[in-house]
């Protein structure tokens, strides 16, 4: 039988999760999704076919995995108000939450609770996301591949044995989708100087990305070994390569992540005080 999964809440992220459940035959009937006004919920109904209900509390009754998918800011509240329900029942914690300690939320729910930690990124809406995951020490083997399957719905997962590497995560890609929109904008913006129409400059840099990401997970070449093959000596991407090297580009991109990591220790610091 399908354990009973609970998602609090019932945004982008819950449904990018359960949309690929569903996709990968995950039992529709064993899958709830909350929200307090019933305006986000029709659509996850009519979408999906999923339970779905107002009450937190009352939806995690029967839950075996129950999915935090609210905002960091208010899941101090939405805890405490389903805090007696998780106790009598104790069912897997997983958050999608950033910067929320495992600790914390363990805390917020009453303590003694088997807790997974998750950074999903956007693609996830489309299949394609990465997420990094971390295991408090009651989290068993059994919940674990469960998490996994939840979680690969929407993607690849990968697991990390120290929670504090969910920060490195965040830079290399829970936020990192943004790097890569930046640089379409970039292209985009370059390639219209140069005389391309807009809307041409953009299909062909994000092609461009789709297929460079492609033939990158393909293949059995390193990166630095597929940049080179596209290098004709003396020729047009090597005065291109010359000149992102030479402006820093690879000191750019890890002072960015540096930041990011960084912002998201301080958010972990500022949002895990309890
Ligand atoms: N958007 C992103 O790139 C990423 C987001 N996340 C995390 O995912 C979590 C959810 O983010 P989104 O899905 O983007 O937000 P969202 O705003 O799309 O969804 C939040 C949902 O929470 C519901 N909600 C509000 N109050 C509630 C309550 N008291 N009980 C139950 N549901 C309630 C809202 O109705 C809404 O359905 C956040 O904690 C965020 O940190 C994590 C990684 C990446
Ligand atoms: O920017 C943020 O804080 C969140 C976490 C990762 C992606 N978005």
């Amino acid at each position: 039988m399908a354990s009973q999964v609970t998602f609090i809440g019932a945004g982008n992220m819950a449904g990018a999760i359960i949309g690929g459940m569903i996709d990968s035959g995950y039992l529709r009937d064993a899958i709830t999704a909350t929200s307090p006004s019933d305006e986000m919920l029709a659509p996850m109904r009519e979408k999906y076919g999923i339970h779905t209900a107002t009450d937190n509390a009352a939806a995690v009754a029967e839950a075996d995995v129950v999915v935090l998918a609210v905002k960091p800011q208010i899941m101090q509240d939405v805890c405490a108000g389903m805090r007696d329900a998780i106790q009598a029942r104790k069912p897997l914690i997983v958050s999608v939450a950033a910067g929320l300690p495992a600790e914390t939320l363990e805390a917020w729910l009453g303590g003694e609770l088997a807790v997974v930690r998750c950074m999903p990124n956007t693609p996830s809406l489309v299949g394609a996301g990465a997420a990094g995951l971390y295991a408090n020490a009651k989290v068993s083997d059994t919940q674990r591949d469960l998490a996994t399957e939840l979680l690969e719905a929407a993607g690849l997962v990968e697991w990390v044995d120290d929670e504090g590497l969910l920060e490195a995560v965040t830079a290399v890609s829970g936020s990192a989708p943004a790097y890569f929109f930046l640089m379409f904008e970039a292209m985009e913006e370059a390639g219209v100087s140069l005389g391309l129409p807009a809307d041409t400059a953009r299909r062909l840099a994000m092609q461009t990305a789709f297929g460079a990401a492609r033939m990158a997970m393909d293949s059995d070449k390193t990166p630095g070994e597929l940049k080179r093959n596209v290098m004709s000596p003396g020729g047009t991407t090597e005065r291109a390569i010359s000149h992102l090297e030479d402006a820093g580009m690879r000191r750019i991109v890890a002072e960015a992540m540096d930041a990011c990591a960084a912002r998201a220790r301080e958010m972990a610091d500022e949002l895990g005080k309890h």
